[in-house]
């Protein structure tokens, strides 16, 4: 049996330009771009869980999120279930604090991008 994994993931939005960070190539998925955001712990609610990773991975102060949509998606190795949220309301200056590279890419260019086969769907509705 493959593990499930609950993922709170934002959609960081600063006018016309969404934040990307990519994977370390170590990682499930690694080496592709994602929305930041991680494992949801027992407890938290998917907006707590994703405002304590915005904070751990790239150093952005998020006061609300705003659910999105929800994916789920099975890589065979792994299922996610991606609970998205929008990101609008934050401060600070995005940093990949675990060495990552981190970037903000006008939504026009986001297709240019190599991501996971699950973020799909995500990339439609951010242009739709
Ligand atoms: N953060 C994020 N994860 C995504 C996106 N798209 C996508 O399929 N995922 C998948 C990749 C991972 O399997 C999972 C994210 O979990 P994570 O970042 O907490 O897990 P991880 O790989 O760092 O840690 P681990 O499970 O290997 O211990 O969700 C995305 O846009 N953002
Ligand atoms: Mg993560």
């Amino acid at each position: 049996m493959t593990k499930l994994v609950h993922v709170a993931v934002g959609v960081i939005k600063d006018g016309n330009r969404i934040l990307l960070a990519k994977r370390p190539q170590e990682l499930h998925q690694g080496g592709k771009w994602e929305f930041p955001g991680g494992k949801v712990e027992q407890g938290e609610t998917t907006s707590e869980a994703l405002i304590r990773e915005l904070k751990e991975e790239v150093n952005l102060d998020v006061v609300h999120t705003e659910p999105m949509m929800e994916i789920h998606h099975d890589y065979g190795d792994k299922k996610v279930f991606l609970d998205i949220h929008w990101v609008e309301n934050f401060s600070g200056a995005a940093h990949g604090m675990e060495g990552q590279q981190v970037s903000w890419i006008e939504k026009e260019h986001l297709q240019q991008y190599d991501f996971p086969e699950a973020n799909k769907a995500i990339l439609e509705k951010i242009l739709s």
